[in-house]
């Protein structure tokens, strides 16, 4: 029993009340009180007898507080929406208007295409619309409805009923032999006036309204003039009912208790309405019950509603309490329903600072997702739309002409080889050649990491890295190198359990999951063993994109989705064998959500949308690499690291300051095929920008021994660069 107390009201006039709540309707009952210490304090006392005073148990739930300081009047409050949602989203608003078009449309042309029949079965049926309506017409006028009541009293003999209803019958009769007699004059005058005076087309009209009135009224009940055009397939209507039978049948013992005799009951705090194309039910689950148990029996659910298990979409509602459960029950299976088309598929150029649609969740709308400042992990048991998953990620990054794509394919399968035409590195396989370049390039990449952080730094310095990260202007500067760059590797355990190289990756990917996002720098990791070896912990604690599609168990799935997710209820192990592509989607911030991959984006598909965004970098200009056949060699990659150690080499310490052009000079002598597209003072200043080293005016003299000042380096710029370097490796 809860007991409620009125602090407001003086305790010497009023009645204390108490309500028990537990059978549902709240009664109220009522008890005379000598004595309350209201100063008491919410913890419950017994009554009883102190020195002589009679003392009330002090009250155990405080007042309902007053919410905010302001106006009394101001309550906490949910508004629903003043438009419905297909009204508020633009897609689903172009999806309604496209099908009421559609509808509209359908019908229009089933119609007409079938107007000769349909003319033809009126005109046959009007002779019978001709007789139904005399026959009708005689049958009211000689008041046909009353003769088995008059016959009844004449078989009864009952002269005195007879007499009164045969003169009513003829008072009626006369009544309504004037009535037809007047209307039908009013009728042939309204004839002769219309074939006078109203246009030749509209006497047609009328005529043909009256064949098609008469001819109507001949047609049999069951055989309509017009055919069905539409016919509706039906979906049950989600009830109440429905949903506490299939809650019932679960076999959760507090759903039991809560729905027998004297239970609480299954709480609906709102209506269950239509949302997209399916229903939801919001529901308050008996005390103790939380949706996490609802979603771990969700083929019982399913059974219990009778739908399809692709229908039904139980979900936590974690701006509720912990025992509030949204379920959602659509009209189609979410792996049949038809997806609205990918509005990539035709290659439009994106920008990766932009979010792109990802996928569609249950209700049909596409989900967005923002590629960067982010990094991502994939994680399912095998052949549940991984792959997939990825290599659409990565066709939505080569959508984006600035985008640098490394691209491993790790199970060796050939998955990702659609993007061969835009990606700068790609890995295939796990062979000892593969994977010493794969330690090359993301040695490479760290080295990257560690040049864009400084840049960033002295970027941020100088104001145009406000937010010390990549904008999208410094991405677009080519000068700068701070573009996108794309990591993706499939079946990423390959790398991690390397015997040889496996920290070293471990390290460089847990770096770039760190730091990356902020520099520009993604990496998408798949894995189909999402256990601690195959996906480090310093690499799934710091992703902040997690897409799980099924999974057999909690580890995996906190392992993917974050720490804790499976008790909040997010769980990807609800999934079954045939959702493919459907996963939960947890974003930078964002709740979790069901969202399912780009169906059909399968090789061919893929190999199309590659196809587009080639012919954007062609445009661009920023086709490199493996795109154009340059393929990367180890000791090549270590090679290009070497631009400061090897200037350091051809300046002496003895020189303190050297014109740019003599570096160059020098480092073509020294290693001419690496060195030989530096042509000018300028390529060595970006070059060297890259490096976060900055050129500057030197004074000298030219070989004829004229001073001049021109573009040059400091060697000691060069030296600091080096040694911080070496110390931040030694660090790591
Ligand atoms: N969004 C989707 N809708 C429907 N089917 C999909 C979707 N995404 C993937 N699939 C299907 O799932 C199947 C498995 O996909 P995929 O090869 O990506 O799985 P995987 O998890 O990478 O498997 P493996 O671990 O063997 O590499 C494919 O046959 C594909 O057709």
């Amino acid at each position: 029993m809860m007991t409620e107390h009125n602090h407001d009201q003086s305790p010497d006039e009023q009645p204390r009340q108490a309500v028990d709540a537990s059978a549902g309707e709240a009664r109220v009952f009522r008890f005379p009180v000598e004595h309350v210490d209201t100063d008491k304090d919410d913890t419950a006392t017994v009554p009883g007898v102190v020195e002589g005073e009679i003392v009330e148990p002090a009250p155990v739930d405080r007042p309902a507080p007053r919410e905010g300081t302001g106006s009394a009047l101001v309550r906490a409050e949910k508004r629903q929406p003043i438009l419905p949602a297909w009204a508020k989203n633009i897609q689903e608003f172009r999806d309604t208007a496209r099908w009421a078009l559609g509808y509209a449309g359908h019908t229009i042309a089933f119609h007409a295409v079938r107007c000769p029949v349909y003319i033809a079965r009126v005109l046959a049926r009007v002779p019978r619309g001709t007789l139904r309506l005399l026959s009708g017409l005689v049958r009211w006028l000689t008041d046909a409805e009353g003769r088995p009541v008059r016959s009844a009293a004449a078989l009864r003999e009952d002269a005195g009923e007879y007499l009164k209803l045969s003169i009513q019958r003829d008072h009626r009769v006369r009544t309504r032999a004037i009535i037809a007699a007047g209307a039908g004059a009013a009728g042939i005058a309204a004839f002769l006036l219309g074939r006078a005076m109203l246009p030749e087309i509209v006497q047609w009209g009328i005529a043909a309204a009256a064949v098609a009135a008469v001819g109507w009224l001949g047609a049999p009940a069951d055989q309509p003039i017009a055919s069905r055009a539409i016919e509706a397939t039906k979906v049950p209507k989600l009830t109440s009912d429905a949903v506490t039978r299939a809650l019932a049948a679960l076999g959760i013992s507090q759903i039991n208790q809560a729905l027998g005799k004297g239970g609480e009951g299954i709480g609906f705090p709102k209506p269950i309405s239509r949302d997209g194309k399916g229903w939801r039910a919001d529901i308050d689950l008996p005390h103790g019950v939380t949706p996490g148990d609802i979603m771990d029996r969700r083929e019982k659910l399913a059974s219990g509603l009778r739908r399809p298990l692709g229908c039904v979409w139980p979900e936590a509602d974690t701006s509720e309490h912990a025992g509030r459960l949204v379920l959602w029950v659509g009209d189609q299976d979410m792996r049949k329903a038809k997806q609205p088309a990918w509005p990539l598929r035709k290659g439009s150029r994106v920008d990766l600072f932009q979010p792109q649609p990802f996928g569609t969740d249950q209700r049909g709308r596409w989900v967005d997702l923002r590629l960067m400042f982010t990094s991502v992990v994939i994680g399912a048991i095998p052949r549940m739309g991984k792959t997939f998953a990825l290599r659409e990620l990565l066709l939505i990054a080569a959508l984006d002409p600035r985008a640098e794509l490394h691209t491993y394919d790790l199970k060796g399968t050939g998955d990702l080889d659609p993007l061969e035409p835009v990606t700068h590195v790609h890995g295939v396989g796990d062979d000892e050649d593969e994977i010493e370049k794969a330690v090359a390039d993301m040695r490479r990449l760290r080295e990257e990491l560690r040049r864009r952080a400084k840049l960033i730094r002295d970027l941020a310095k100088q104001g145009l890295a406000p937010e010390n990260k990549v904008t999208p202007e410094l991405a677009s500067k080519k000068s700068l190198g701070l573009h996108p760059i794309v990591i993706g590797v499939d079946e990423c355990q390959v790398w991690f359990e390397h015997d040889e190289y496996g920290d070293e990756l471990e390290a460089i990917a847990t770096d770039l999951v760190k730091r990356g996002p902020a520099l520009g720098m993604i990496l998408i990791l798949a894995t189909q063993r999402p256990d601690a070896k195959s996906l480090p912990t310093g690499i799934s604690a710091n992703v902040s994109t997690r897409f799980c599609l099924k999974v057999q168990g909690q580890t995996e799935n906190d392992m993917v989705l974050g720490t804790s997710k499976y008790k909040q209820g997010v769980r990807a192990t609800t999934f079954a064998w045939a959702d493919k592509g459907i996963g939960y989607l947890v974003g930078e911030g964002a709740d979790a959500q069901i969202v399912r991959t780009v169906a059909g984006l399968d090789g061919p598909a893929a190999e199309k949308v590659a196809a587009y965004a080639r012919a954007l970098r062609e445009a661009a200009g920023t086709l490199s690499g493996h795109a154009i056949g340059q393929t990367m060699q180890p000791d090549e990659t270590t090679r290009r690291d070497t631009l400061l150690e090897d200037i350091l080499a051809v300046v002496p310490e003895t020189e303190k300051r050297v014109w740019n052009e003599r570096v160059i000079a020098r480092l073509y002598e020294l290693r001419p095929d690496v060195y030989e597209t530096y042509r000018e003072a300028a390529d060595l200043t970006a070059a060297l920008k890259r490096h976060g080293i900055r050129t500057g005016q030197v004074w000298g003299t030219t070989d004829d021994g004229r001073g001049s000042s021109r573009i040059g380096i400091t060697r000691a710029d060069i030296a600091k660069a080096v040694t911080d370097r070496n110390r931040e490796r030694e660090a790591s």
